[in-house]
């Protein structure tokens, strides 16, 4: 028996969609979405109706009928915390991401568009490995103070997807390997998947971590906190400075590392210093990491848009190849993921989980 599964994975600026049957891609399409058509929209939910007709008039366009899916998998969102794997859209996961019990993200966006396309044609919905798997180790939870915790927000589903995928090519089950998985893209994260389980990685939207192209990572707190009393910046605008004008784009004002990368090539010295320190901020959470898993890594891959650059597989691997060999597997496997997720579910090989 196949199926054909529709995949659904909104972001910041576009609406990824691709169908599938069984494992092989029928068609994928990006839905970029402008600055001006965005502005429209007051809040990320509001954008739901726009985008789930967008996705509909896209399958339109190509000449597919609706009819023949089996289900429909999307990008999971800002969720309270929980365990990997494959979770049927239920009524308290559409509530749970039109509120954002976490926060606000596109990938709110995911479960709830797929339910919609999904209870309209009278199939499944699912998402896969959203961004707010939580694997931490107790010890990974501290803090430093009681009032806060450490929080797992990261791209867990490109990051289990490269994971399995590595594990596979190599023979080996992901549950017996441990790998440092090194996410590159708009945001970045670095997680330490043991034996199936990823114990350690940080809160990728503004929370922890190195700077990437549009956050700014780990910020000094004494620093931040007068910044905040300042009275110069209202909390919009600080919470813009963490996530979306941070990081690259503040020092450089693009998030195109491409770009940067040329500049770099060609001479200028700020950029070229920035992007260093781009290398080696994810470098030494790379070795954390190792840490982590006291020395014993069996392989770093590098993954992401920006693990396709040469330059910054070169840097990172001269700062963190003596810990272990490195794999890049440039851009993402997360259509391909969603997919597969909704698979595991509809092949009866694991049941799907209930949020
Ligand atoms: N060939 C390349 N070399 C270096 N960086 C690249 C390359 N292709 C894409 N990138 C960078 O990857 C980043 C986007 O990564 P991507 O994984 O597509 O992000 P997201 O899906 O989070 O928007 C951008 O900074 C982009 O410039
Ligand atoms: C919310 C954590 C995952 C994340 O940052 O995704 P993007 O980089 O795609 O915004």
């Amino acid at each position: 028996m196949s199926y054909r599964i529709l995949v659904v994975n909104p972001g910041s600026t576009s609406t990824k969609i691709g169908v599938y049957e069984d494992e092989n891609l029928l068609f994928d399409k990006t839905l970029r979405h402008s600055a001006e058509e965005l502005e429209k929209f007051d809040s990320i939910p509001a954008q739901k109706d726009w985008r789930r007709k967008l996705v509909m008039k896209a399958l339109e366009d190509q000449g597919f009928d609706v009819k023949t899916l089996s289900a429909v998998s999307g990008r999971g969102g800002l969720l309270a915390p929980i365990r990997g794997g494959t979770y049927a859209v239920s009524d308290r996961l559409v509530r749970d991401c039109t509120v954002g019990v976490q926060g606000q993200h596109a990938s709110n966006l995911g479960g709830i568009i797929a339910r919609e396309i999904g209870d309209r044609l009278g199939i499944p919905s699912f998402i896969v490995d959203p961004v707010v798997v939580d694997e931490l180790s107790d010890v990974a939870r501290y803090a430093g103070h009681p009032l806060f915790h450490r929080t797992s927000i990261f791209h867990a589903l490109n990051q289990k997807a490269v994971a399995k995928r590595y594990a596979k090519e190599h023979g080996r089950k992901y549950e017996d390997l441990n790998l440092i998985v090194c996410h590159m893209g708009g945001g970045c994260s670095i997680g330490a998947h043991v034996h199936g389980s990823v114990v350690d990685t940080q809160n990728a939207l503004d929370g922890d971590g190195p700077f990437s192209p549009e956050r700014s990572g780990s910020l000094p707190t004494g620093q931040l906190v007068s910044l905040c009393f300042s009275g110069k910046y209202t909390a919009g605008e600080v919470r813009k400075m963490l996530a979306g004008h941070g990081g690259l784009v503040a020092y450089t004002g693009s998030n195109d590392m491409r770009d940067l990368l040329k500049a770099a090539a060609e001479g200028d010295k700020e950029i070229a210093a920035t992007v260093d320190a781009f290398h080696y901020q994810i470098g030494k959470e790379v070795g954390a990491m190792a840490a982590v898993m006291k020395g014993k890594v069996d392989q770093i891959i590098l993954t992401g848009g920006i693990a396709y650059g040469q330059e910054t597989v070169d840097a990172i691997t001269d700062m963190v190849g003596w810990i272990a060999p490195i794999t890049v597997y440039p851009g993402e496997d997360e259509l391909l993921a969603l997919a597969q997720g909704a698979l595991r579910v509809l092949n009866g090989e694991e049941p799907a989980r209930v949020y």
